[in-house]
């Protein structure tokens, strides 16, 4: 929590500055009350006492409230500002540090947990140090102010007085010690049940169209039943705490009047104008008094200690993710670094996911030139993806080395790297905005793409008829996740995205899959004609697609077990032959 604290800014550190100022003057409004009812006490038990001289000591006690309630309405505004300023700076440096992560680190947290942490977490820890604020520096100031007050009026008060303390400080320690390891697992099934619902809600139409709602919702329950019965642990617990403090409470005014009652029976009667009876008893009434603003102190400190230990564990996973630095680490060379132009190496290449026991890529060497098409081809699983996943660094490599236009990956800065390729992912991802929006979205070496560009590359892409047709053209509205777009229509706008670009190097993993066979045929053609001087890398399950290629390669168990052209593959591969006579006839493949 301390390190988490340390990101308040200055001008929240002035307004924590300010709050204290106030909270000092509320707590010496607040003791001061005390004395006036003493006063009046003592004022009502002598003959001879007027109206107005009670009025008069009344009206101060009416001042102190009064100022009181408006140090505390200042502290509060202060304590706001402060909590959600630093609530800010987390969301900011959470957010900032997730966009460097690596698909490691997010596999690490995994997605859900990294949302809970950057909203739940942050909210608890918001919390805290809104109520902290006005209660961790208010409670002690408070409760050893008026233990001093009250320190010397009876030894008899005040032993009954530290029982009362003691009997609290017992309580809160088994409470909290009982709540404290319930705090840690109910951030984690905050995440289980995040997670449960993230999966229904994105799958929504697999679950329907299985009729596998009752699963689902059993899957839910029982994330919900868990943090339910973990919620209603910590709140029995909690439970205890303030019947127990208005016991003590009454309990301490019991015993002072008993005290009292004893003390003032033997004390003399004394003189009208000095009376140890009647100055025992105005004592009496502001003890009690006192004894009261301490038990409500240790009252604010239980709430505080209702709140930390939750605060403390968010606080840890706040940290936990601002502390993880990026497994992949920026090169420092720019774009200008590149010995070659457009050409994709890879030599002698390894890799082994994080949680994996063996290598996905086995040994994987070779090299793509300027203008060339390599394709990749093999069974599901065979590591396709994970091999081109290593070009743009989404993964880096265990061994052996992946150099783009002559250089290592690892030594490109990520825009550097990014800039010289097109990337088209196997599921294409849509933003909510515009066409415009998507296709121009994000960074580009070449600056501001112009309409005249945007509408170049959605011809490429074999979008155009799609894009005139809505009146709106680029300026057509796309949803969240391109909902309203059909699969071939995202395949294709990210196509666009991609080309819009103007890369030396394009990345399609798998991308025109979601195509009919003539538009594939019909973009392919495209392709080769327009961008022949563009290195393309493409991942495909279509004998069809990947044809014409300059290099076949063909992957089994993340090995190369062909590599060659088409002709050369079909007339010797037998992977290659089972691959293509399983989707082509002879006389197709001919
Ligand atoms: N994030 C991951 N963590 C651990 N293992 C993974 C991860 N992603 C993929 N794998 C494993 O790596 C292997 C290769 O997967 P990859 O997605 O590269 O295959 P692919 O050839 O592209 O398959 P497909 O044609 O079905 O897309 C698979 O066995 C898969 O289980």
């Amino acid at each position: 929590m301390f390190k988490i604290l340390k990101k308040l800014t200055g001008k929240e550190l002035r307004y924590v500055g300010i709050s204290l100022i106030f909270i000092i003057t509320q707590v010496y409004l607040d003791l001061k009350l005390p004395d006036y009812m003493s006063k009046v006490t003592k004022l009502i038990q002598e003959k001879g006492t007027t109206v107005s001289q009670i009025f008069d000591q009344g009206k101060w006690m009416v001042l102190c409230a009064l100022g009181s309630l408006a140090a505390a309405i200042v502290v509060g505004y202060f304590a706001a500002r402060v909590a959600a300023g630093l609530s800010r700076t987390l969301r900011h440096d959470v957010y900032h540090q997730v966009s460097e992560y690596s698909m490691a680190e997010i596999n690490q947290f995994s997605t859900a947990s990294l949302i809970t942490r950057s909203t739940n977490d942050i909210t608890q820890v918001q919390m805290f140090v809104a109520m902290g604020l006005q209660l961790i520096i208010k409670a002690p100031i408070t409760a050893v102010w008026a233990i001093f007050k009250i320190a010397d009026k009876s030894w008899e008060w005040t032993t009954a007085l530290g029982v009362a303390v003691l009997f609290i400080l017992v309580a809160i320690s088994i409470i909290v010690t009982l709540a404290m390891p319930r705090f840690k697992i109910i951030q984690k099934l905050t995440d289980k049940l995040n997670s449960v619902t993230r999966e229904n809600l994105t799958g929504i139409h697999v679950v329907r169209a299985y009729n596998a709602e009752g699963y689902q919702t059993e899957k839910f329950e029982r994330a919900n039943a868990d943090i339910t019965s973990t919620n209603l642990f910590i709140q029995r617990v909690m439970a205890f705490m303030m019947p127990m403090m208005s016991m003590v409470s009454s309990g301490l005014s019991v015993a002072v009047y008993l005290i009292g009652a004893t003390i003032i029976k033997n004390a003399a009667i004394g003189t009208p104008g000095n009376s140890p009876r009647i100055n025992l008893f105005s004592d009496m009434v502001v003890f009690t008094s006192y004894g009261m603003q301490v038990v409500m102190a240790f009252m604010m400190l239980t709430m505080i200690f209702i709140m930390m230990p939750r605060a403390n564990v968010s606080a840890g996973r706040i940290n936990e993710v601002i502390d993880t630095d990026s497994s992949i680490k920026n090169g420092t060379k720019d774009g200008d670094a590149a010995t070659e132009v457009g050409t994709v190496e890879f030599k002698n290449v390894y890799f082994q996911y994080a949680d994996a026991s063996e290598h996905v890529i086995e040994g994987i060497s070779f090299k793509a030139n300027k203008g060339e098409t390599v394709a990749f081809i093999g069974s599901t699983g065979s590591g396709k993806s994970t091999l081109i996943n290593l070009i743009p660094r989404y993964y880096d490599v265990t061994a052996g080395q992946v150099l783009v236009d002559g250089v290592n990956v690892k030594d490109y800065t990520e825009n550097a790297l990014h800039n010289k390729m097109g990337f088209i992912p196997q599921k294409p991802v849509m933003f909510n905005g515009t066409i415009r929006s998507n296709l121009a979205f994000g960074t580009n070496a070449g600056g501001d793409l112009t309409d005249e560009a945007l509408m170049s590359a959605v011809r490429l892409a074999q979008a155009e008829e799609f894009v005139t047709k809505n009146e709106k053209g680029l300026d057509a509205e796309i949803s969240q996740g391109g909902l309203n777009l059909s699969g071939g229509q995202k395949q294709r706008l990210a196509i666009a995205r991609a080309l819009a670009r103007r890369p030396e190097i394009l990345v399609f993993d798998d991308s025109f899959s979601a195509l009919d066979y003539k538009t594939d045929r019909v973009l392919r053609d495209t392709l080769n004609r327009e961008t022949a001087e563009t290195t393309k890398l493409i991942v495909a399950q279509r004998i069809g697609t990947i044809i014409d290629a300059d290099q076949i390669i063909v992957l089994d168990k993340g090995k190369v077990v062909g590599h060659g052209t088409h002709t050369e593959l079909l007339a010797s591969n037998p992977v290659y032959q089972e691959i293509a006579y399983s989707q082509l006839s002879k006389e197709e493949l001919a």
